[in-house]
């Protein structure tokens, strides 16, 4: 019987890294990258050493600079690219895409000019027949982990069951545990908001703040993430699941975390442009920042940390002035969702 095919669309950590569980579950994978020197060294040598040091790729994994090479004929195409070039590689891959091919996005964020999610962002540039076709992947999964094969659980989700399912059995296997949500709008949102309290969990634990300090961060910043979603249309179960409070968990504690590493950086004096160029990978929160920040003001919800956050990264506001303003903020109910009537 011939393999299963599937092509990768970006070869970052979590691109190269998603090629692999798929070649251990049998695809014939092929990874579009734009660097020839990437093409070169996972073709001759089965690595990706700038993007995931120290990890071996399978030998049914090969690389391309041709995106049409790529596409032509697979069965599955993952988008795995910072969300601010989804759109162009979107637009780029329409033509050459099979008319029944599975599509799964891995990217974590909005596209700033337009603040839509990535699979609306998809959905406007793929042929229409593929609109079902679209799915997410998310939740908390470090792709430095996944590429040494720690148990790892993750949820697909799209506006059809049959394509989610489908996209939990070409991924599921022993270490990569594949769960369905039908909540894409709530997917999406956990995943892409988490990075903003990420980066808040570093610059706390910088500043030299406890556990009580991170603890708090994680379940304001939930509070936040549901006002936010929920607005959106969300259903408030997902943010209790893998890409709510179990991505938020990993990206606020993990030391594999570049937002929360971000955040550390900038609690040691660093400008935002001198930790990006540190980083040399995407931090999604940082644009993720801004747009939730305009989002929050369009659907009228509060989102405190998120405003403090905005005011330390692009108005240089002392990280330390920003969580006292979060302490002395007038007084609440925790629950104002469902104090009414009390
Ligand atoms: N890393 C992880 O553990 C996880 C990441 N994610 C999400 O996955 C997405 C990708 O992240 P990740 O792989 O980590 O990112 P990286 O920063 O590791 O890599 C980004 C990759 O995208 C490529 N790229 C950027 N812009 C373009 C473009 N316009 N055209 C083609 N290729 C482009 C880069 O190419 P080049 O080298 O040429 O710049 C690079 O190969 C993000 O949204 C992230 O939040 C989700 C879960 C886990
Ligand atoms: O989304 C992720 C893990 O689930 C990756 O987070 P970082 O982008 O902060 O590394």
């Amino acid at each position: 019987m011939s393999k299963k095919t599937a092509a990768v669309l970006g070869a970052g950590s979590w691109g190269t890294v998603l090629a692999t569980v798929l070649a251990d579950n049998g695809f014939e994978v092929i990874i579009w990258a734009r660097r020839e020197s990437t093409v070169r060294e996972i073709n001759e040598q089965h690595r990706n050493s700038r993007y995931i040091p120290d990890v071996r790729l399978p030998r049914s994994v090969r690389a391309t600079m041709s995106i049409q090479e790529a596409i032509r004929d697979r069965e599955m195409v993952l988008f795995v690219i910072p969300s601010q070039s989804m759109r162009e590689v979107a637009r780029a891959a329409a033509p050459h895409l099979r008319k029944d091919a599975l599509i799964v996005h891995a990217s974590k964020g909005f596209e700033l000019d337009s603040l839509k999610r990535m699979s609306e962002v998809l959905k406007e540039e793929l042929p229409t027949a593929l609109r079902e076709k679209i799915t997410v992947l998310s939740g908390p999964s470090h792709a430095e982990e996944v590429a040494k094969k720690s148990p790892t659980t993750v949820v697909v989700s799209s506006e059809r069951q049959q394509t989610a399912e489908m996209a939990q059995s070409y991924l599921i296997n022993p270490y990569f545990r594949v769960y369905t949500n039908p909540d894409m709008v709530g997917v999406e949102i956990g995943g892409s908001l988490k990075n903003i309290i990420a980066l808040g969990a570093g610059l706390s634990d910088g500043l030299g703040f406890g556990d009580n300090a991170k603890a708090a961060l994680v379940t304001r910043g939930l509070a936040e993430i549901a006002r936010l979603g929920m607005a959106m249309g969300a259903r408030p179960i997902t943010f209790a699941g893998l890409a709510g409070v179990g991505d938020l968990v990993v990206t606020c504690t993990s030391r594999h975390s570049r937002n929360w590493r971000a955040g550390h950086m900038l609690s040691q004096g660093m400008t935002l442009d001198e930790v990006l160029e540190r980083m040399g990978m995407v931090v999604e929160g940082v644009k993720t920042t801004r747009a939730a920040y305009r989002l929050a003001r369009q659907y009228q919800v509060e989102m405190p940390i998120t405003n403090e956050l905005h005011a330390v990264l692009f108005d240089r506001k002392d990280p330390r002035q920003a969580v006292e303003d979060l302490m002395c903020r007038g007084k609440t109910n925790e629950m104002e969702e469902i104090v009414q009537g009390w």
